[in-house]
């Protein structure tokens, strides 16, 4: 017979013994074995009912047979016999509890089914009836059976099922405890494990006061061992700046946080020395009370790196913030950073007035698509393009010359282009003005020759080559003739170098000879190139060839010097010879002969041949006494039919007649013109130096008289100047 008892309602006394009651209570609170506590519960029963051998059964963890029996009054083959045996349907009275979890009484053993299988044994462990009553878990689930035998077939009455299932209950409340304390001791050995091998200090503290430091925390801390930090204060390892962080961080997990996110603090080793950490604290269980669980990273490393790594960026900032270059940072086009020197080079109040802008705007149009094109191609390849030359466009829209080179960076985590950029547009102009003047240099019709301050040639154009025949190779390192002693005038090299030294420059005419052995008169401009401090570094030569007016210059003073028929010095120079000669003659204290001659009958040629034949004479008969003189003499023609012979190099007056000779006969010979035969002569006054007179006009005038006489005696014919005879005239 099964009975699955009604439980007594709550106004039925409990008639539970008092004094074991309080005994297992105590036990339980003590934390005393299982099994003891178990055991006393049993005993405790038995003594209440007499007669009741009680026992305890717990099942497996999976809940499929017994696993323990604790039967302190059953005899010890009947609790072996029962170790172990599976639960189920008609299993006995307790396998059967245990598998339906309903209590089940069975009266009498010997004819009950439930015990068909077990009744033998149970006849000789002198057992007849048997109540058990299953131990639920809070959840429900069967933890075991708690059975009430007696050795007479016996039903229970109304307290027998009340203390049964008091019985039951306290069981399972040893059975839980002790379950939970298990988990609790394992998870505790678990928790031991790990933060033991934990390379990350670990203390675990209450209320501020360290229980546990695993061997991290000890080496980090710098102490012998964990005793040394067991029983110490947290705020003593903690840097004062950080003791209000981690006393309020402590505060929130006491008032249930149960956990404060990591955060930086900086702790003390114990012998006082400071390090950064990361620091999380955790509320745990330690040894079954509310502890802190504190994890400890050692940041100092990777503190000193990023101070580093702050200190580089510094570095980095001030040194792009004060480059002369401009820097500008773009990302998708726009700027996201510009550098003081970028915001000036564009004409902006600010760095801040570029932000933003494009960098599409900022490029000059004729330079967009250039730029654009390179941006992609950086971007395809990662290879940043060779630096280029661009124009840029100013905030009030002028445009400047630069050179860019741009670069790709990382910038605020993302891609991004760095542009640097330096106004090159000065350096253009110059470098435009440098290309004029190399122009110029190779163009121009004057010679131009570079030299060193040592006068060596650098450099000469191809306008000195037109000039002097020589190539630019030829000269180069030569010493330009130009500064040498040589056959210039007298004085040059003197003056060139004075007025070099003190005014830096120098000009005049020079006579040179070309490649091809030609003279050529050059008018030559050299100027000294000095530097900053005044020290001359070259000297340039300018040279124009002015022989062409040179030749015309004395083109022009033959025309005022010579007569133009016969090419024979005319008066003017006459007058400048014949002083020459004076002065010469003086000086070697000789004497010299002024010879006037007129031709006779000349108009009469004239009248009949015509002026033309009468020129014709003239140029023949001039070539003819001039062939009659010596070397050093000189004819001049001073008009008309009129010459004057100049003799030098005479000891006295006499020595003339043999020149005067030949003169007569040089005028007489016939000449012929065309077809017709000519004939004259020639009359001549001579005047002697220094015995007729000392001046040129006066001998000039003397002769002249004299020649009057030769006429009038009879032509053809010469006259001494006679003192007396002008007196006479
Ligand atoms: N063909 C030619 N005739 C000239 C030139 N200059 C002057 N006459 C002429 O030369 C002549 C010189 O005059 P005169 O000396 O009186 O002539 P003349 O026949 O020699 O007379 P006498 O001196 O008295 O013998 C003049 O008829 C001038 O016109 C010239 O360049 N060419």
């Amino acid at each position: 017979m099964t009975a699955s008892g009604n439980l007594p309602g709550p106004g039925l006394p409990v008639q539970w013994d008092a004094e074991c009651r309080s005994r297992v209570l105590e036990m339980l609170v003590a934390s005393e074995p299982l099994l003891d506590i178990l055991e006393t519960l049993l005993q405790g029963l038995e003594k209440q009912r007499s007669g009741a051998l009680c026992s305890l059964m717990l099942l497996d963890a999976q809940g499929t047979f017994f696993e323990r029996v604790i039967a302190p009054s059953l005899p010890a083959f009947y609790s072996a016999a029962l170790t172990g045996m599976a639960i189920g349907p008609g299993l006995g009275s307790c396998g059967t509890a245990a598998y339906t979890g309903e209590r089940v009484v069975v009266e009498d053993i010997a004819s009950h089914p439930y015990w068909a299988n077990y009744k033998a044994l149970a006849a000789q462990a002198g057992l007849a009836a048997c109540w058990s009553q299953p131990v639920l878990s809070a959840t429900g689930r069967v933890l075991g059976t708690f059975a009430i035998y007696y050795r007479e077939q016996r039903a229970p009455d109304t307290e027998d099922l009340v203390l049964i299932q008091q019985c039951a209950a306290l069981a399972c409340i040893a059975i839980e405890k002790d379950a939970e304390a298990r988990k609790l001791r394992d998870s505790e050995a678990r928790y031991r494990t790990l933060v033991e091998f934990s390379p990350d200090p670990v203390l675990v503290h209450r209320m501020g006061t360290i229980l546990y430091a695993n061997p991290a925390a000890v080496r980090t801390f710098g102490a012998r061992d964990a005793s040394e930090l067991i029983g110490t204060g947290t705020q003593t390892l903690i840097h004062p700046d950080y003791r209000s962080q981690q006393l309020s961080r402590m505060q929130a997990i006491v008032g249930g946080m149960t956990i404060q996110p990591m955060t930086e603090s900086r702790f003390l080793r114990l012998d006082g020395t400071a390090f950064d950490v990361e620091v999380q604290g955790t509320s745990i269980q330690y040894q079954g009370q509310d502890a802190i669980h504190v994890v400890l990273r050692d940041i100092t490393e990777r503190k000193a790196a990023e101070a580093a790594l702050h200190d580089s960026q510094e570095r980095f900032r001030s040194l792009v913030e004060f480059l002369p270059m401009g820097i500008i940072v773009h990302q998708d086009r726009l700027v996201v950073y510009a550098n003081p020197a970028a915001a000036s080079t564009l004409g902006a109040a600010a760095a801040q007035d570029l932000m933003g802008l494009s960098i599409v705007d900022l490029t000059h149009a004729d330079y967009r698509g250039g730029t654009l094109e390179r941006l992609r191609l950086r971007e395809e390849t990662g290879i940043d393009p060779p630096p280029v030359e661009i124009k840029l466009l100013k905030l009030d829209g002028s445009v400047i010359d630069v050179q860019m080179h741009a670069t790709l960076i990382q910038y605020a985590g993302a891609p991004a282009v760095q542009a640097s950029f330096t106004d090159i547009t000065e350096r253009k102009l110059a470098r435009d003005t440098l290309q004029l003047s190399a122009n110029v240099f190779s163009h121009v019709r004057e010679g131009i020759v570079i030299t060193d301050a040592d006068t060596r040639i650098v450099d000469a154009n191809k306008a000195f080559t037109t000039i002097t025949g020589y190539a630019r190779q030829e000269v180069l390192g030569q010493q330009a003739h130009i500064f040498q002693q040589g056959p210039h005038s007298e004085g040059y090299y003197e003056s060139l170098w004075r007025d070099l030294g003190t005014q830096g420059h120098w000009s005049g005419e020079v006579w040179s000879t070309r490649k091809s052995g030609e003279p050529y008169a050059e008018m030559v401009t050299i100027s000294a190139v000095t530097d900053a401090q005044g020290t001359v570094r070259n000297y340039v030569v300018l040279l124009v060839d002015i022989t062409p007016m040179k030749n015309y210059q004395k083109r022009l003073e033959d025309l005022a010097h010579f007569d133009a028929l016969t090419h024979l010095p005319n008066r003017l120079l006459l007058a400048d010879r014949l002083r020459q000669a004076i002065s010469q003659t003086q000086r070697r204290a000789q004497t010299l002969a002024v010879v006037f001659l007129d031709l006779d009958g000349f108009k009469a040629v004239n009248d009949h041949h015509g002026h033309g034949v009468g020129d014709e004479l003239l140029i023949a008969l001039s070539q003819r006494m001039k062939g009659a003189l010596r070397d050093g003499d000189t004819l001049a023609r001073i008009g008309g039919d009129e010459f004057v012979a100049v003799l030098v190099d005479l000891q006295q007056a006499d020595d003339a007649q043999p020149v005067l000779e030949r003169l007569l006969q040089a005028a007489a010979d016939p000449v012929t013109v065309g077809d017709a035969l000519i004939q004259v002569s020639a009359s001549m006054g001579i005047a002697v130096y220094p015995r007729d007179g000392t001046h040129v006009d006066l001998l000039l005038r003397r002769a002249d008289q004299s020649m009057y006489l030769a006429k009038q005696a009879g032509r053809n014919r010469y006259q001494f100047f006679n003192a007396g005879s002008e007196s006479g005239a």
